[in-house]
């Protein structure tokens, strides 16, 4: 599939964001969306998602045929993790991952002990997500993103809060993503050295 950004653009109150953005995106490739901080990276990855809607342009997510798919079901082709996305925190995780197998967000035959072993983490199982450490929570949310296996994954600065061993988790888990359409805002070398296509938001002023 593709990702079609014509002429976005982005406005809050009098601050334009994001001028004119125009760029196709495709599975099996993989982008880094750069710039320093409060640059904007964020909010286009929303926009490219069709979390938010943009002041002016589209966002069309389209099949290998160039037809478009319906903007009701770009929803269920993406996963996204970003420090802005919240955990339930009153749940366990098995109770977490219950409600997203309800909610199909990941794989119904998906189990607790998969999921442990794919996050590499043996958390108590009675704890509540409130109560895991930073980088716990934060792996957990980048361990959703990745077993959802949905066509399209959008990581906002995925690495905030790992130390060294959980970056190099995710970083082999990135490269063994090679159907997948991978948007990365980042302003780590290591994430940005990931993706094979470097966007500069800066570009877009
Ligand atoms: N809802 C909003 N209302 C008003 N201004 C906003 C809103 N969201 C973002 N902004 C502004 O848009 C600009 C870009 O913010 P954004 O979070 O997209 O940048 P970023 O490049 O992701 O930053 P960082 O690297 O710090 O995460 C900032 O000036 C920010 O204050």
């Amino acid at each position: 599939m593709k990702i079609l950004a014509e002429h976005v653009e982005k406005k809050f109150r009098q601050e334009w964001v994001v001028r004119s953005f125009s760029y196709q995106f495709e599975s099996g490739q993989s982008y880094a969306l750069t710039g320093p901080n409060g640059s904007g990276k964020s909010t286009l990855l929303r926009i490219l998602a069709q979390y938010s809607l943009p002041t002016k342009g589209q966002v069309t997510f389209l099949h290998e045929d160039f037809s478009s798919i319906e903007s009701d079901q770009c929803h269920s082709l993406i996963s996204y993790a970003a420090p802005y996305v919240e955990l339930i925190e009153e749940f366990t995780l098995s109770e977490l991952l219950n409600f997203l197998i309800q909610l199909k967000a990941l794989p119904a035959q998906l189990s607790l002990a998969q999921f442990q072993e794919y996050i590499e983490l043996q958390p108590d199982k009675s704890k509540y997500i409130k109560n895991y450490s930073s980088g716990m929570r934060q792996k957990i949310k980048l361990g959703i993103a990745l077993m959802a296996d949905k066509p399209c994954m959008f990581f906002d600065e995925p690495t905030t809060n790992l130390d060294e061993k959980a970056k190099n988790w995710f970083y082999q888990k990135i490269k063994e993503q090679s159907n997948q359409l991978i948007i990365i805002a980042s302003n780590e070398a290591a994430e940005i050295n990931l993706c094979q296509h470097r966007i500069s938001i800066l570009d877009f002023k």
